[in-house]
């Protein structure tokens, strides 16, 4: 998706881009084509969810799977990362349409977690 909302294909690989840039992606995105009608809270939490268990049927069966995916076909990872990309960016679009600065909230939310659960204690 580029300016506007205009098609771009991804070849090169993206290494750096913040949550409010993808927002904004999502944003154009669904401007695009008129799917904004569509984007309220709760259609957006009942998609993540969706695509959550569509993650999960990866490793469904699977038993304990190795960091790294080792023994794992190229094909699978690549699955893999669009149904992770799915998640996220349904996230992403949920915060965003709620008013809730992700990143802002997450990074809190860390800190609030290292108080709460503090090195020595683990
Ligand atoms: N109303 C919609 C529909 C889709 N998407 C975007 C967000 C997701 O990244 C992706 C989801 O697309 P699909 O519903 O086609 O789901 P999959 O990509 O998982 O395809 P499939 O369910 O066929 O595996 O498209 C969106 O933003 N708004």
């Amino acid at each position: 998706m580029g300016e506007g909302g205009g098609e771009e294909v991804a070849e090169e690989k993206v290494t750096d881009i913040s949550l409010k840039e993808l927002a904004k992606k999502l944003e154009e995105f669904a401007k695009a084509r008129d799917w904004e009608k569509y984007h309220s809270p709760r259609n957006l939490l009942l998609a993540m969810v969706g695509e959550v268990g569509e993650l999960s049927e990866i490793f469904q069966w699977k038993g304990e799977v190795d960091k790294g995916l080792p023994n794992w076909e190229e094909s699978d990872k690549e699955h893999l990362g669009e149904e992770l990309s799915d998640v996220l960016l349904y996230l992403v679009r949920l915060a965003d349409i709620c008013g809730i600065d992700l990143g802002d909230v997450a990074t809190k939310k860390i800190v609030k977690n290292s108080i709460k659960y503090p090195p020595k204690i683990c």
